[in-house]
């Protein structure tokens, strides 16, 4: 049996592609391409960005001398599919017709089994996606909203938060499944999840849904003010779902929704920038102390992970509010292109059978 296995991952973020190639776990080279919001303003659905985004990347395997021939999987991130539970899935029909329809709804990890299929069809290997953002172990209780037909959902960012709790409550010493976690994923959406018992049983909808505002979302916002919103007659419903994802959160108050640049406006002085990004971190925390609740107060380790915990001002504001809880631990960035890669590998090696998507 072959020991040595060459994986492409990508890992499209709404802010940003991230690719990888490994041979086995070993990292042979990683990039990220970070697009403003600008560069992505011209397209008008999220699928349409797939040519533009797959160039991308093999623009990038050439200039980094990868022979995409060399590879032997390859495997993207999983998103608005049906909810499902976690793990490793062939790319099918079935999955890549729900991706292009964006029936659950437009967001770039959609395009990473889009992307990752077309890659390896053309070299005749296979293709995977791995604990995708719908990735569904809600409590039954959480998924009462309060308006019948309408259950509270799971979508989130699965593949890193999963993975990061895993290494953490590793260093606690506990298996995964013992460890109570409240994680804080912030990258273009923020997610702030509730693992215990090896599940996340609560988590805010990160995209169109609820919790605190992100570099380019609302969050939730009053169902009031919605409703005003939806019958002013002034937006399509496509231009509302606008607002909310793509439009919202930093951009909509600041222009942009790089965290990096809010950090240079506020050391220059901008006050509006000060009281928006306070804002953020404030929301944030309270998200993360509703956690506690759903823990019974019974919380190892709040961790804050994702592109904006490389910033040590957000850092330092959530933890400050939150400090009381637990220890806070920081896991800048994310781990999402070797769990990715694992994922993939776990299957080549023949130790999990890869899921099918229905
Ligand atoms: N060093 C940094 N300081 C502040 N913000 C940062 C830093 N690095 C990345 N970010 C911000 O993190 C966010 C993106 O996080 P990331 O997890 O990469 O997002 P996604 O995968 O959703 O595209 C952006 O707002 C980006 O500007
Ligand atoms: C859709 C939930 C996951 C998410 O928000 O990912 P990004 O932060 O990469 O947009």
């Amino acid at each position: 049996m072959k020991d040595n296995f060459r994986v492409l991952a990508i890992n499209p973020g709404s802010t940003s592609t991230k690719v990888a190639v490994y041979d086995n776990e070993q990292l042979l080279f990683e990039k990220v391409v970070r697009y403003s919001n600008e560069e992505l303003a011209p397209f008008d659905a999220v699928v349409d960005q797939y040519e533009f985004r797959k160039n991308g990347i093999l623009k990038m395997m050439a200039e980094n001398n990868i022979d995409i021939a060399t590879l032997d999987a390859v495997v993207g991130r999983g998103g608005l599919l049906k909810p499902i539970e976690g793990g490793t899935y062939a790319v099918n029909e079935a999955m890549i017709h729900d991706l292009r329809q964006a029936r659950r709804g437009e967001h770039a990890s959609n395009l990473g089994g889009i992307i990752a299929v077309e890659i390896a069809d053309s070299l005749t290997i296979p293709s995977f996606i791995v604990d995708p953002v719908v990735v569904d172990e809600l409590a039954d209780i959480a998924k009462v909203s309060g308006l019948p037909g309408y259950d509270r959902v799971s979508i989130f960012h699965a593949l890193n938060q999963k993975a990061v709790a895993r290494s953490i409550a590793k260093e606690f010493g506990k298996p995964y499944r013992e460890a109570n976690l409240i994680i804080a994923h912030m990258g273009g959406g923020v997610t702030i999840g509730v693992h215990t018992g090896g599940k996340v049983v609560d988590v805010n909808e990160g995209l169109y849904g609820e919790g605190p505002f992100s570099p380019e979302r609302t969050g939730g916002l009053s169902t009031g003010h919605m409703i005003d919103l939806c019958f002013s007659g002034k937006y399509s419903k496509s231009e509302v779902q606008k607002l909310v994802v793509g439009k919202g959160g930093l951009v909509a108050y600041l222009g942009t929704n790089d965290g990096r640049e809010v950090g240079k406006m506020i050391e220059a002085g901008d006050a509006k920038a000060k009281l928006v990004y306070e804002a953020m971190a404030y929301q944030i925390a309270k998200e993360i102390a509703a956690g506690s609740a759903v823990l019974h107060g019974k919380v190892d380790a709040i961790v804050l992970t994702g592109g904006l915990a490389y910033d040590p001002l957000l850092v330092k504001l959530i933890t400050e509010r939150v400090s009381f809880l637990a220890g806070v631990k920081v896991v800048p960035g994310e781990n999402e292109m070797i769990a990715l890669t694992e994922g993939a590998l776990r299957v080549l090696r023949g130790e999990e059978k890869a899921k099918e998507y229905k």
